[in-house]
């Protein structure tokens, strides 16, 4: 019987899981402990364990743990987990692990998930995911794992999607179907585009957006990538900047974002994916977006400079 006829008919998949950082670990944790599939982790450096803190329980897991696209082969299922902008450099492990049957679930924040890895994945299908969860990367082999919203994840109303919500059963992640998926996107990227960049900008978790001064600012901010999803397509309420600045005050403080951790570590951000995306849609549209562009050239010039030490002065 070939691997593909044994999955078909146990349910049992290869998961192999593509950046095991805040996002890849947390999943690939909460898969491996359902032990209904095999899980490999693609990774840079080696780890021998794979510890997820939840509010509930903590997993210890121990995916199979590859180093070197060279050893890795054909999956079921790949999870992109790395940020936009490592996409292409991930394209040695995508294009080992993707035959013309796999599934690539991209756990990306951001749009145009499926433009982005055409290049890299031949006839594989790729699944866009939004990711509402909020992931914390504590150690190489520890993350945190933070319910941000009602939703882990949302996913399109279609057979893609509905794989996924199939690969997922037993690791008590809630996952939306929805058949608005254009729309849901466009609302989490509004947020992101917002509130990742401010709170790398300050140095703050998201408690930051419970001050006072920064109501307007966020709710200005909000409007203008509003508009601009609206252009494009999206179907948002008259009320919907106000609507997501409430939903910000609803996640926990003390979580960070995943921009505000890579200005802790030094790394490059994702503000081009993010902020740089609804600016770009913009000017598709003829909008204009003046403190989207504020955010973007300020993250740029801090992505530039990075402070050496941040992350120790941060614990
Ligand atoms: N953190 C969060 O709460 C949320 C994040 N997201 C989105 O999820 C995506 C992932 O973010 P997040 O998990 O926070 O990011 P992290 O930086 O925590 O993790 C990214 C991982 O990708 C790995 N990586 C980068 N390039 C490669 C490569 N070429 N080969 C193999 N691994 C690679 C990194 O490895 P290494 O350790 O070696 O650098 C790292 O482990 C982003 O698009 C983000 O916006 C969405 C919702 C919430
Ligand atoms: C919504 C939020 C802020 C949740 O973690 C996120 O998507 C991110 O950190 O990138």
């Amino acid at each position: 019987m070939s691997t593909i006829d044994h999955a078909a008919t146990t349910g049992r998949r290869r998961v192999a899981v593509v950046g095991l950082g805040s996002i890849g670990g947390v999943i690939a944790g909460a898969l491996d402990a359902t032990g209904r599939h095999d899980v490999t982790a693609c990774v840079r450096h080696g780890i021998a364990r794979l510890v997820v803190e939840r509010p509930d329980r903590t997993i210890e897991a121990r995916p199979r743990i590859l180093t070197d696209p060279a050893q890795a082969d054909i999956h079921d299922w790949v999870l992109l987990c790395t940020k936009a902008q490592d996409t292409a450099s991930s394209s040695p492990w995508l294009q080992r692990l993707c035959g013309a049957s796999t599934h690539v679930a991209v756990l990306q924040n951001g749009m145009g998930h499926t433009e982005r890895l055409a290049p890299f994945v031949g006839g594989a299908t790729v699944v866009p995911t939004i990711v509402y969860y909020n992931g914390e990367r504590l150690a190489p082999d520890r993350v945190r794992y933070r319910r941000a919203s009602d939703h882990d994840f949302a996913v399109s109303d279609d057979a893609g999607g509905r794989a996924f919500v199939e690969l997922l059963e037993g690791t008590g992640m809630q996952i939306l179907v929805s058949p608005e998926f254009k729309t849901m996107a466009w609302r989490k990227l509004l947020l992101n585009a917002i509130a990742n960049p401010i709170t790398a900008l300050t140095l703050q978790r998201q408690g930051v957006f419970r001050r006072e001064d920064m109501g307007s600012l966020v709710l200005s901010a909000l409007e203008e990538a509003a508009a601009v999803a609206r252009a494009d397509g999206a179907r948002l309420a008259d009320d919907e900047a106000l609507k997501l600045r409430a939903m910000l005050m609803t996640f926990p403080p003390d979580a960070g974002t995943s921009m505000y951790f890579d200005r802790l570590a030094g790394r490059r951000s994702e503000v081009d994916a993010l902020t740089g995306a609804v600016i770009a849609a913009g000017e598709r549209h003829q909008i204009a977006t003046p403190l989207c562009r504020v955010l973007l050239t300020l993250m740029r010039a801090a992505d530039a400079a990075p402070i050496p030490g941040l992350m120790e002065k941060a614990k």
